[in-house]
């Protein structure tokens, strides 16, 4: 975004003192909107927060929120690396000048002892939570049907990790407006149908994704691709953008369109996890691109697993 005069947010690590202080923002006349994150901050973060002012259309306060959810990891995933840089994350944010509070809790659930036996949800998977604390925190917001398949299918704990996490940030937080990028964009529609559900009054923003300027998608977990792995991960946009062109000239036959993905992922070295057609909001595969559909790639480029889609409307 822009440049703006830097401006320090407040940097606020406990929750009451966080709906404190969005109680007192609202007291002011201001709307509260909340980014998420879980930090390591790029641009595609800084859109979220230039896209949370323009929708609040009047003054508001910016909170950004950075937590690395360990409910939303599996044992098997990489919460132990996920990146982090909290100095630069807080200087990235000043520089925007939008910012006014970072919100970074040391945690955010009521833990358990170490070492109890756990039992799994959904056919046995436990996450890092229930993993290392056992079953202290046991309420759990779950989107039935929006979080099978696609990222859900291989990572069997990440909805119902994300949409409770999330949910808990909404009420300690109570913004009125929170943004999501749609570079995870079965994310965004599971927030945007938990919001409908539970009736939570807050304006869900779905922000378009912001990439590198050879196309790649800004993630934080880029930082562990090596050159070369790099190099080939640009075959995911790539692709992408070359099944958007088919399918808007009429080869719009959604197995023709995954096999051909599948194959260049795999000729330049990806390992596939899924490439799928689906509906923009149900998320439900479509056999031929005649209505909004969104093709959507997860794919392993040496150690990282990469996601993207690409959004197609079209005209008839
Ligand atoms: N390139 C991007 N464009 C737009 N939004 C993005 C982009 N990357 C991440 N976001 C959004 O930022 C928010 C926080 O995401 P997160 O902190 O997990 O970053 P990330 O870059 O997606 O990291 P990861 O490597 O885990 O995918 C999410 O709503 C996510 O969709
Ligand atoms: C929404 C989120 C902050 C929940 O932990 C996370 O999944 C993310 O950063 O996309
Ligand atoms: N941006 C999604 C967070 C995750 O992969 O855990």
């Amino acid at each position: 975004m822009a440049p703006a005069a830097a401006h320090e947010p407040e940097v606020i690590r406990d929750k009451a003192a966080m709906r404190a202080w969005s109680r007192r923002r609202r007291a002011e006349g201001k709307a509260v909107a909340l980014v998420p994150t879980m930090g390591f901050l790029h641009e595609g973060h800084l859109s979220l927060v230039s896209a949370a002012v323009a929708a609040a259309g009047g003054p508001v306060a910016v909170v950004v929120s950075i937590y690395v959810n360990p409910s939303q990891f599996a044992p098997t995933e990489d919460l132990a690396t996920y990146p982090s840089d909290f100095a630069g994350d807080l200087g990235k944010l000043a520089a925007t000048g939008a910012v006014a509070a970072v919100f970074c809790p040391p945690d955010l659930y009521v833990r358990g002892s170490a070492g109890h036996p756990v039992a799994g949800v959904s056919g046995g998977a436990v996450s890092c939570l229930e993993d290392a604390c056992g079953h202290a925190h046991e309420t759990w917001v779950r989107v039935e049907q929006l979080e099978k398949g696609l990222c859900g299918s291989s990572r069997p704990v990440f909805f119902r990790g994300v949409a409770t996490v999330v949910a808990k940030l909404f009420n300690i937080v109570e913004p009125d407006i929170a943004a999501f990028g749609k570079k995870d964009y079965q994310q965004w529609r599971v927030i945007c149908r938990m919001v409908r559900d539970l009736d939570f009054a807050i304006k869900i923003i779905g922000s378009e994704i912001v990439r590198e300027a050879d196309g790649l998608a800004m993630s934080s977990r880029n930082v562990h691709l090596s050159c070369e792995e790099r190099e080939k991960a640009l075959s995911i946009s790539r692709s992408l953008v070359n099944a958007r062109t088919a399918a808007l000239n009429g080869n719009n036959h959604s197995q023709q369109i995954k096999d051909q993905i599948v194959q260049t992922l795999e000729e330049a070295g990806g390992q596939v996890d899924y490439v799928e057609v689906v509906e923009q909001e149900s998320l439900t595969p479509v056999k031929r691109i005649d209505r909004p559909a969104v093709i959507c790639v997860a794919a392993w480029f040496g150690k990282v697993r990469l996601i993207d889609n690409i959004e197609i409307q079209t005209t008839s």
